[in-house]
């Protein structure tokens, strides 16, 4: 990727915090990285973590998810164990550097689109536990928008898969209407990708440079 500026970025009294989400497979962790690799080159201080796997105990209760997801654990525990491992992946691995932005690769909209999905009068009592336990709310989230036909190409391609991997065209469906609305309560502002192309990822990365001073500019 092209290397914009390397002007020092401003100090700032939290970080910004950037969200990448969307189905499996949507191209998240492939676009987290070129964003960290971007924001490093221009001298900001970056942090990227992957929601659920991102922390040692985070990855022990992923481990702990796949278990009991194999072994057909009520669709509530799954909930609760994915807040388990984001709390432990925030408290070990996100407060805990002076950085300018964190970088999730997945985070609180997985949980609505994937637990959630058809709860929707449960969304909002989610959000405000998160808020109040974590206080680390997303500052923008880029959404990966992917097509059935494509997710089913990606998937056949991966030689690794887990149960969450395997979903019906309905499940895959139901998850995006999830991830929509979602987008829709204004938790942060959201842009979306889809496909995205070399001219399109340096004005993707100029709007989120531009939201990131702009943050420092108001603390
Ligand atoms: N813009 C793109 N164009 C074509 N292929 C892509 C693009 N982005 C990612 N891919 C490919 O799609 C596959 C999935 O990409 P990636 O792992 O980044 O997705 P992901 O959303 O993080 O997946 P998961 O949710 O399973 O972790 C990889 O094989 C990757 O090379
Ligand atoms: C954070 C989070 C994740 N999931 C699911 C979605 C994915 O299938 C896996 C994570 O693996 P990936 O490599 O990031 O694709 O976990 C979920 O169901 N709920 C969540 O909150």
């Amino acid at each position: 990727m092209k290397n914009i500026a390397k002007s020092q970025p401003e100090a700032q009294a939290r970080p910004f915090i950037l969200v990448i989400e969307g189905i499996d497979f949507s191209g998240k962790t492939t676009l987290a990285h070129h964003i960290q690799g971007t924001l490093l080159n221009q001298g900001y201080r970056v942090k990227l973590l992957h929601d659920p796997k991102g922390s040692k105990n985070a990855q022990v209760i992923w481990e702990t998810i796949l278990a009991v997801q194999e072994m057909g654990a009520n669709p509530t525990t799954e909930f609760f164990l994915f807040l388990a491992a984001r709390n432990e992946l925030i408290h070990q691995e996100a407060l805990v550097d002076d950085v300018h932005v964190i970088v999730f690769d997945r985070f609180i909209f997985s949980t609505i689109a994937y637990q959630l999905t058809d709860k929707p009068q449960s969304w909002e009592p989610f959000l405000s536990t998160h808020r109040f336990f974590s206080g680390l709310m997303p500052d923008l989230c880029i959404y990966c928008d992917l097509d059935f036909n494509t997710f089913q190409l990606r998937n056949q391609a991966r030689s690794k898969q887990d149960l969450f991997d395997q979903m019906s065209k309905n499940r895959f469906k139901a998850i995006q209407l999830a991830y929509e609305k979602a987008l829709q309560l204004h938790v942060c502002p959201f842009l979306r990708v889809h496909h995205l192309e070399q001219d399109d990822f340096l004005e993707l990365m100029k709007n989120i440079t531009d939201r990131i001073s702009n943050q420092s500019s108001h603390v």
